[in-house]
C-alpha cells in the first residue's frame, strides 16, 4: 500500500511540475518576448500595452535601425539623425507604390503616402486626404514632409512618359520648400533649421495624376555664376561685417543655401527685379538689427543712433533717413486734436526697432506665401481632389511659457481632439463592418480644456481680448485675479499657491503647463506704432511700399478707429479655417519623435521619448486602443484562438492532475489533505509570481489557495473591501478566462469597477454552468467574443487598471 501511495504521490508531483512548467511557457507565449520586441510593427500589439512596454519596443526597434512603427492608425517616426542609405530611394518608393497591399510591408512613411494617394483617387468615393505631421522641434517634421512630397512627385511623374514633364512636376512639388525654409526657418537651440511656422500644403490632383500646374519659370543660370560678390556689394553686406541678428556669424551666405533659394525663386517665377528687391529688403533688416541706441544726455532729447547702420538701413529700405530716425526714437501721442511728440527711452527705441523689422518680415513672408500659392495653384476647374500636408509645431512646455506656447498648445489641443474623434470613429466603423456587437463608452475628451482657452462667454482668450480692448496699461496681477474669478469653475485651470509670479496652469491633454501672465497682454495686442507704418508707406521701394500700401494695418486699431485684431483672434481664425478643411478630409497622422535632445545619431534617451509620446498623444492612442481594444478584430480572434489552445492544454493537464488527486482522496490517506494543500500552495504562488513578472499583474490581493468543496483549486477574493488588479485589458481578459478554466470561483454579485481611465462602472460577475465566469460591465466597453466552445465568457476589455469593489 505504501509503495502504491508513494507512486501516486510521485506521479502527482510530476504532473504538477509539468502543469506549472507548461503554464509558464504558455504565459510567456502571451506576453511580450523581450528578445523579439523589435519585431512588433504595431505598438498596440505589444502586450501588455503600457507606456513602458511601448517604450521598450521603440527602443529595441531603434537599436535595430527600424525607425517607423505603427501605433494603431498613427505612424511613429523616430529620427535617426543620420542619413539611412536606401530607406528613401526611388526603388523603395516604387516598391510601395506598386504593392497590391502596401500596408503589409514594413511600416514606412511611404505606406501613409500611398494610402492617402489611393484614397484620393478611389473609384467609388474619392475623398480629400490630410497628412498631419507633428512632433517637437527637431523631431523630423520637415524631413517627413519633404519625403512625402518627393514621394508624390515621383509617383505622379512615373505616370508621365516625358522626362521633361517628370522634372517639371518634381520642381513644382518640391520647388517651394527652399523658399519656405529659407524665410520661415531659423537656427534655434533645438534645431539648426527649425520651422517657425505651421504650414498646410495642398497637392491638387485631377483624378489620378498630380497636376502639372501653370509653369512660369525662367532659366537664368548665367546670372548665378560668380554673382555673390556683386550681390554683396549691392546689398551692402561686406564679408567681414557681423550681424546682431545672425546667430552664426561664421556662416557665409553661400552655406545658407542662397543659391538653392534663388533657383527656387526663379522656378516659381519670381523675376529678377523682385528678387533684387526681396534681397535688398532682407539686407536692410540685417542692417537695422545693428542699429544701436545711445541714451540722450537730456531727457527731452532723443536717443542717438549708430550712423553707419542707420544710413545703410535707410538706403536699402529706401526710406528717408530722418524719418527712419525719428520714428524709431520719437513717439506721437494723440491728445484731443493735437499731436504731442515724446522722445522714447533707450529700451523703447529697441522695441520699436525690433517691431519695425518684425512687421516688414511678416508682411514679406505673407507676400511670398501668396505669390507661391498664386504661382502653383491650379485653376479650380482643373482639379477635383487634394492631399493636404500639415507640418505643424508640436506641444511645447518650457521653463517659462507665454502667449506663443499658449497658442501652439491650443492648436495641438484642437488637433488632438480631431485625432481622438477620428480614431474612435474609425474603430466603431470597423466593429460595424465586422459585424461585432459592441458598446462604447464616451471617451473623456479635451473639450473642457478647449472651452477654457477659447470658449464663450468667458475663456482665457476672451479675457485677453477684453483686456486689449480696454486700451489701458495692462496689469498682470489684476488679470490673474480676473482669471481666478471668471474661470476657476473649469477643472482644467489651476494656480500654484506658492508662486509669486502672476500665472495660470492649464492641464493640457499632454501635460500641465504653467503660463506666465507678465507680457501676455502686450503680446496679444502686438502693437505696431502708426509712425512705422507711415514710414514704410513712404518707401521708394515699390515692393516694400506695396506691402503696406493698403493702410489696413493693426496699428489703425490702436488709434481706436477700427476693431483691434489681436494675436489670439487671428490665430484662432486661421486655426478654425484649417480645422474646417481637416474635418472635410480623411486624416492620416504621423508623429515624429526626437530620440535625444542633442540631435546625436542613433542615440535613444528613454525619458526624452516617453515625454514626447505623452505630448504627441501616443500614450493617449494606446489608452484609446485599450479602450476600444482591439482595433482590428482579427487580431483579437487570433489572440483568443491562441489562448484557447493554450488554455485547453492547461485544462487537460489540470484535469489529469485532479484525477490523481481524486485517486489520492479516494485512498483516504491520513495525510491526503495536507498533501493536497502543499501541492496547491506551491503551485499557485508560482502562478501569481509568473503573472506579476510577465504581465505587470498584481494579484497580491488574491489569496492563497482555499479549499472549495474539498479541493484546493480556488483563488478567492480577499476579505479586504476591494481587490486591485493592475493589468491590461488583455491581461484581465486572460486572467478571467484562466480562472474560468481553472474553475476558480468568483462570488456571484455586483461589483463596483473603477479604472484609471473611466468613470465608475458596475460589473456583475456570475458563475456559469461548467465553470466559466460571465463578467458584465455596464457603461464600459465590452467586446463579446466567443471565448471557447465550452466556456463562453464575455470578455472585458479596455482597462489598464481595474478596481473591483466588493458589494
Ligand atoms: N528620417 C530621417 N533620416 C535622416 N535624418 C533625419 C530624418 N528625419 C530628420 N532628420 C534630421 O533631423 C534634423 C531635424 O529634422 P527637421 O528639421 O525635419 O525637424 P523639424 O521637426 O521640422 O523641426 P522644427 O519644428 O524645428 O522645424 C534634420 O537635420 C534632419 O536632416
Amino acid at each position: 500500500r505504501t509503495t502504491v501511495v508513494n507512486g501516486l504521490k510521485d506521479r502527482a508531483q510530476d504532473l504538477r511540475k509539468s502543469f506549472i512548467d507548461s503554464l509558464e511557457e504558455d504565459i510567456r507565449d502571451f506576453l511580450i518576448n523581450e528578445a523579439e520586441l523589435h519585431t512588433y510593427d504595431d505598438l498596440t500589439k505589444v502586450n501588455p500595452v503600457t507606456p513602458s512596454t511601448v517604450l521598450k519596443c521603440l527602443q529595441a526597434r531603434y537599436s535595430a535601425k527600424v525607425f517607423y512603427t505603427h501605433a494603431g492608425c498613427t505612424l511613429v517616426a523616430l529620427n535617426p539623425f543620420q542619413p539611412i542609405p536606401h530607406l528613401y530611394s526611388l526603388d523603395v518608393m516604387r516598391e510601395y507604390h506598386a504593392a497590391p497591399q502596401p500596408q503589409e510591408f514594413k511600416p514606412h512613411i511611404f505606406i501613409v503616402a500611398e494610402e492617402a494617394y489611393r484614397n484620393v483617387q478611389g473609384q467609388v468615393e474619392p475623398m480629400n486626404q490630410s497628412l498631419v505631421v507633428s512632433g517637437e522641434s527637431g523631431a523630423g517634421k520637415t524631413w517627413t514632409s519633404r519625403c512625402l512630397m518627393k514621394y508624390y512627385a515621383t509617383v505622379a511623374a512615373s505616370s508621365q512618359k516625358c522626362q521633361d514633364t517628370v522634372e517639371k512636376i518634381e520642381r513644382r512639388v518640391l520647388g517651394s520648400n527652399p523658399i519656405m525654409e529659407a524665410f520661415g526657418n531659423a537656427c534655434t537651440l533645438r534645431n539648426s533649421n527649425s520651422s517657425r511656422f505651421g504650414k498646410y500644403i495642398q497637392l491638387q490632383l485631377n483624378g489620378s495624376v498630380l497636376l502639372s500646374l501653370r509653369f512660369t519659370h525662367e532659366h537664368e543660370p548665367e546670372m548665378m555664376k560668380g554673382a555673390t560678390e556683386k550681390q554683396r556689394l549691392e546689398w551692402m553686406l561686406p564679408l567681414d561685417q557681423d550681424f546682431a541678428w545672425l546667430p552664426h556669424a561664421e556662416k557665409t551666405l553661400e552655406e545658407d543655401c542662397l543659391q538653392e533659394t534663388v533657383e527656387a525663386m526663379i522656378n516659381l517665377g519670381i523675376d529678377e527685379s523682385k528678387r533684387t528687391q526681396i534681397f535688398r529688403i532682407l539686407a536692410g533688416l540685417l542692417q537695422l538689427g545693428n542699429v544701436d541706441f545711445r541714451p540722450a544726455s537730456e531727457e527731452a532729447q532723443t536717443c542717438d543712433l549708430d550712423e553707419h547702420s542707420k544710413g545703410k538701413t535707410a538706403d536699402l529700405l529706401q526710406v528717408p533717413l530722418d524719418e527712419l530716425q525719428s520714428c524709431l526714437t520719437v513717439r506721437t501721442l494723440h491728445a484731443g486734436k493735437q499731436n504731442v511728440l515724446k522722445p522714447c527711452s533707450q529700451s523703447e527705441c529697441s522695441v520699436r526697432r525690433d517691431c519695425l523689422a518684425k512687421v516688414i518680415y511678416a508682411q514679406l513672408f505673407d507676400w511670398l506665401v501668396t505669390f507661391i500659392n498664386n504661382s502653383m495653384c491650379a485653376d479650380s476647374s482643373m482639379w477635383c481632389n487634394f492631399i493636404g500636408l500639415l507640418d505643424v509645431y508640436g506641444f511645447e512646455c518650457f521653463l517659462l511659457n507665454n502667449l506663443e506656447q499658449l497658442c501652439i498648445n491650443y492648436a495641438n489641443e484642437k488637433l488632438q481632439q480631431h485625432f481622438v474623434a477620428h480614431y474612435l470613429k474609425a474603430q466603431q466603423e470597423e466593429y460595424v463592418t465586422e459585424g461585432l456587437q459592441w458598446s462604447f463608452i464616451r471617451y473623456q475628451d479635451n473639450q473642457g480644456c478647449l472651452d477654457l482657452i477659447e470658449g464663450s462667454p468667458s475663456s482665457i482668450f476672451s479675457l485677453l481680448n477684453e483686456d486689449c480692448r480696454l486700451n489701458r496699461a495692462s496689469d498682470a496681477k489684476q488679470f490673474c485675479v480676473r482669471l481666478q474669478k471668471e474661470l476657476s469653475h473649469n477643472a482644467s485651470i489651476s494656480w500654484d499657491k506658492f508662486s509669486k509670479q502672476p500665472h495660470f496652469t492649464v492641464a493640457h491633454y499632454a501635460d500641465k503647463v504653467s503660463y506666465q501672465i507678465e507680457g501676455m497682454m502686450e503680446k496679444n495686442k502686438d502693437p505696431v506704432p502708426p509712425e512705422l507704418i507711415s514710414l514704410l508707406q513712404n518707401s521708394q521701394d515699390s515692393l516694400l511700399h506695396s506691402l503696406f500700401a493698403d493702410g489696413d494695418h493693426e496699428s489703425e486699431g490702436l488709434r481706436g478707429h477700427s476693431k483691434v485684431v489681436t494675436v489670439v483672434s487671428k490665430f484662432r481664425n486661421s486655426l478654425e479655417s484649417l480645422m474646417k478643411i481637416l474635418h472635410s478630409t480623411t486624416p492620416h497622422y504621423t508623429r515624429c519623435i526626437k530620440p535625444n535632445p542633442d540631435c546625436r545619431p542613433l542615440t535613444f534617451k528613454r525619458e526624452e521619448v516617453i515625454a514626447q509620446l505623452e505630448a504627441c498623444g501616443i500614450v493617449e492612442t494606446i489608452n484609446i486602443s485599450a479602450a476600444g481594444f482591439p482595433i482590428r478584430s482579427w487580431l483579437v480572434r487570433r489572440e483568443i484562438r491562441k489562448w484557447h489552445k493554450a488554455a485547453s492544454v492547461i485544462q487537460t493537464k489540470w484535469r489529469r492532475w485532479r484525477v490523481w488527486m481524486d485517486a489520492l482522496a479516494e485512498a483516504e490517506l491520513d495525510d491526503a489533505e495536507d498533501f493536497i494543500e502543499n501541492e496547491a500552495s506551491s503551485a499557485l504562488p508560482k502562478l501569481d509570481r509568473l503573472l506579476k513578472e510577465r504581465g505587470s499583474v498584481q494579484l497580491s490581493s488574491i489569496q492563497e489557495p482555499v479549499m472549495v468543496r474539498g479541493w484546493p483549486i480556488g483563488l478567492a477574493m480577499t476579505s479586504a473591501p476591494s481587490i486591485t488588479v493592475s493589468l491590461t485589458a488583455t491581461g484581465f481578459q486572460r486572467i478571467m478566462s484562466m480562472m474560468a478554466c481553472l474553475k476558480i470561483p468568483f462570488r456571484n454579485g455586483e461589483y463596483k469597477v473603477k479604472t484609471n481611465q473611466f468613470d465608475q462602472g458596475v460589473a456583475s460577475i456570475r458563475a456559469q454552468p461548467r465553470g466559466s465566469i460571465k463578467v458584465h460591465l455596464q457603461r464600459s466597453p465590452l467586446l463579446y467574443a466567443d471565448m471557447h466552445p465550452v466556456h463562453k465568457t464575455d470578455v472585458v476589455t479596455g482597462f489598464n487598471q481595474i478596481l473591483l469593489e466588493r458589494p
